[in-house]
Formats: C-alpha cells, sequence, structure tokens
C-alpha cells in the first residue's frame, strides 16, 4: 500500500509518506532532508512503549544523537505546562536551529510538539509520525498547532508545517476501538465537505465501526483519501482565509462539547461526529439541504459507532461556548453547513432559535 501524497504549499512543501513499517524508516527518510544530527522524540508513556524503540533505533542507525521527552497520556495535558516540558528538554539537551523535534502520537502529541517547533528559538525543524487513525488522516496535516485554555480548545497556536509526515497503518493494530471509531469522524468528515464519492463508498461498505474487522482494503482507501482531501483543501488556502474553514464541519459544536465534558467524557472526534449531526440538522431546518440527507449523514455516523444524539449539556452553556469560536466575525458565530453530499458553505449566522431547538431536539433522542 506504498503511496506518497504531496502538500503543495508557497514556501513549505511537503510529502506525507504512507506504508507498512514505515516508522522504521523514520531516520533514513530524514537523512535525504540533510537536517541537524540531534532530534527530540516527543511521545506519551502509551505510545513510547509500543513504538518508541523502533524510532529510537532508526535514528541512531542513521548517525542522529536521539533525546526523548514523554509527556503524560490525554488531551487533559494538551496545555502550556507541556509545551514547558519540551522547551526545558529542549534547553537540557542544547537543541539548535537544525535540531528536529519528532512527534511520535496522536493528534494531542503532535498538535503540541508542532507547537513547541514552531516557537523554540522562533521555529525548528519537526516531523509528524502519527499513531492514531485521527492523527493520520487529519492532525498531522496543515500545520495546525497549538494547546487549549481553560476556556476553550486550542486558543493558543501557531501555523507551523511539518517537514514531512510518516504513516504507518500497521500501528493502527494497537488503536483502542473506542479511538478508531473517532478517526472515522473525521474520515466521514471529508465524505460530506468534499467529496461525495468517498461518502458513499463508506455507505456501500461494513465494519466501518472496528480497526479488528474493517478490510484492509478499506482501511487504505480511507487513510488515502481523507489525506489527499486534507492536502488539497490546505494546499489551496493554508492558514484559513477562506476555503481551509470546511475543514471545521461539525467542531463549532464539536469543541464545545468536547471542553464542556473535561475532554474526557467525550473525545474530540466523538464530539466532532455530534457536532456534525447538529450542523445537518440546522442546515435542514434552514432549507439548505433535505431532511434525506440528513438522514444519510447521520446514519453513516451512527455505523461508525459513533454517538449522534447530544449528552446531557447544559444548552445555554454550549451557546455561552460556541462565542469564541475561532470563526467567529464580528461578534457572529458562523457555521460550515452543508447544501448537499459533498458540498458545504460558511454561513454569515444561524439564529440562536435554531441552534437552540436543534440542540434540544438532539438531546432528547
Ligand atoms: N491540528 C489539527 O489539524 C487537528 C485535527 C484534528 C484533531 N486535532 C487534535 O487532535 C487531538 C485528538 O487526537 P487523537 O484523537 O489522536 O487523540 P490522542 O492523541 O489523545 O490519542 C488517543 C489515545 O490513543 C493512544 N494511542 C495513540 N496511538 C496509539 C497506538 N498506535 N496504539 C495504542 N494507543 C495509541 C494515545 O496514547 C491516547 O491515549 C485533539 O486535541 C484535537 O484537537 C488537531
Ligand atoms: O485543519 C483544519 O483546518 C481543521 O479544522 C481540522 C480539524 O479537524 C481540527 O480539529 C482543528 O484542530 C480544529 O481547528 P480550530 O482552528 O477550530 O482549533
Ligand atoms: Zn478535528
Amino acid at each position: 500500500m506504498a503511496c506518497t501524497i504531496n502538500v503543495n504549499l508557497p514556501e513549505s512543501s511537503y510529502e506525507i509518506q504512507i506504508a507498512p513499517s514505515t516508522l522504521d524508516k523514520l531516520g533514513e527518510y530524514m537523512s535525504k532532508l540533510e537536517l541537524g544530527r540531534k532530534v527530540l522524540i516527543v511521545s506519551n508513556p502509551t505510545v513510547f512503549e509500543l513504538y518508541g524503540a523502533r524510532v529510537v533505533n532508526s535514528l541512531e542507525a542513521n548517525n542522529y544523537q536521539v533525546f526523548t521527552c514523554i509527556l503524560p497520556d490525554g488531551e487533559s495535558y494538551k496545555n502550556l505546562d507541556s509545551i514547558k516540558e519540551i522547551y526545558d528538554a529542549c534547553i537540557e539537551h542544547r537543541l539548535e536551529r537544525s535540531s528536529t523535534l519528532v512527534a511520535l502520537g496522536g493528534g494531542v502529541i503532535g498538535d503540541m510538539t508542532g507547537f513547541a517547533a514552531a516557537t523554540y528559538l522562533r521555529g525548528i525543524n519537526f516531523i509528524q509520525a502519527p499513531t492514531t487513525l485521527l492523527a493520520m488522516v487529519d492532525s498531522s496535516i496543515g500545520g495546525k498547532t497549538g494547546v487549549n485554555h481553560p476556556k476553550g480548545k486550542n486558543l493558543i497556536g501557531a501555523f507551523y508545517q511539518p517537514k514531512f509526515v510518516l504513516i504507518d497503518p500497521e500501528v493502527l493494530q494497537t488503536l483502542p476501538e473506542r479511538e478508531f471509531r473517532a478517526g472515522m469522524a473525521e474520515v466521514i468528515k471529508y465524505g460530506v465537505i468534499w467529496d461525495a464519492e468517498f461518502f458513499a463508498q463508506m455507505e456501500a461498505s461494513t465494519h466501518l465501526d472496528s480497526i479488528k474487522t474493517i478490510s484492509p482494503e478499506l482501511l487504505e482507501t480511507i487513510i488515502k483519501l481523507s489525506c489527499q482531501a486534507k492536502a488539497d483543501v490546505v494546499g489551496q488556502d493554508e492558514r484559513e482565509a477562506g476555503l481551509r474553514a470546511i475543514l471545521n464541519y461539525g467542531h463549532t459544536i464539536g469543541h464545545a462539547v468536547e471542553s464542556l465534558t473535561g475532554y474526557t467524557e467525550v473525545i474530540h472526534g466523538e464530539a466532532v461526529g455530534i457536532g456534525m449531526v447538529a450542523a445537518g440538522e440546522m442546515a435542514a431546518e434552514l432549507g439548505m439541504w433535505t431532511k434525506a440527507e440528513t438522514e444519510r449523514q447521520n446514519h453513516l455516523i451512527a455505523k461508525a459507532g459513533l454517538l449522534t444524539h447530544l449528552p446531557k449539556i447544559n444548552i445555554d452553556e454550549i451557546i455561552t461556548a460556541i462565542q469564541i469560536d475561532k470563526k467567529v466575525r464580528d461578534g457572529k458565530v458562523r457555521f460550515i453547513l452543508p447544501t448537499q453530499i459533498g458540498k458545504v458553505e460558511i454561513t454569515n449566522e444561524v439564529p440562536t432559535d435554531t441552534i437552540r431547538s436543534v440542540l434540544n431536539n438532539l438531546q432528547r433522542m
């Protein structure tokens, strides 16, 4: 299944390499870029125990001097304290401008490592080695890096691109099923916002809800088409001046749900699934697409084993939380809403009554 996808950008194009056992080739890939000899691997105990030795061996075999920074596991550690731990390790090991940070883990590790790389010495090299489905198909690509603030998701960050992304799909075999399903939410997102054919292919498939039973061919397609969709969008609008906002489909309500449930009860991908259901229902209320299309979308989300109703959260708190969404303009919350499977639009404003009634209905389900 080896394949290369290019992320074409004005100043910092790079490759996404997808191949089995590719983690063992990280050192080799790095050598081609003529980077400095010092490398700091940023990971967490869960992932490092499983895959750290392979990455260390590959780097050492290519004459890199390797250091590690192992952060606690979990979204609740995606904060500035963890970034300070990365800076401390960089300083302790005298990392230089030519040195490299390697993010080995899911989206939490990837977002934090990218932010530390963007800011340490005003910018050093970084590489994404994603180990969750979500990180492979979404967070490792496109250069959105950052951390959460107690008041909301990803409020502090920078756009900063990796030198390359190395995807070894075999590592998904150890991923907990819940995390696999969460990744499927971002995969389904690409079908709704960008690729109707891909959506239909998933609709016609079975076993979308388990890494143990999904067919290897479908998994391969899912990773490739998702990476391609993300690369296409980011290639047209690196810094979210316009088009890129479509990648935020489902995230306005999703981020509020995630933060209001303390980042553990509902994890990112699950919250995005609920957010897509809410956005689809809003679009139907506003006559932007049909009820039948909403049901097609919701059916696929449910088939991937994801929640389609809103957990018990105070709806006023959700309405308040969405006011700090990054798409807010002139104080108005803007939503990405679908017009048909494969197409979405950014709205100017959705009446608060519509938001409230959709959320109420989703909670009663
Ligand atoms: N930058 C972006 O464009 C972007 C896009 C989407 C999501 N995100 C961010 O990504 C984060 C979510 O990332 P995530 O879903 O990868 O969660 P995560 O990073 O928390 O990883 C999920 C869990 O899986 C474990 N894990 C990772 N790989 C494993 C493997 N191969 N085997 C066994 N266990 C493994 C991790 O230790 C963790 O416990 C959120 O913070 C979200 O905001 C960023
Ligand atoms: O890459 C993007 O652009 C996205 O919006 C991808 C999202 O899946 C991701 O969760 C992103 O981190 C959300 O961005 P934010 O700007 O709303 O924090
Ligand atoms: Zn996301």
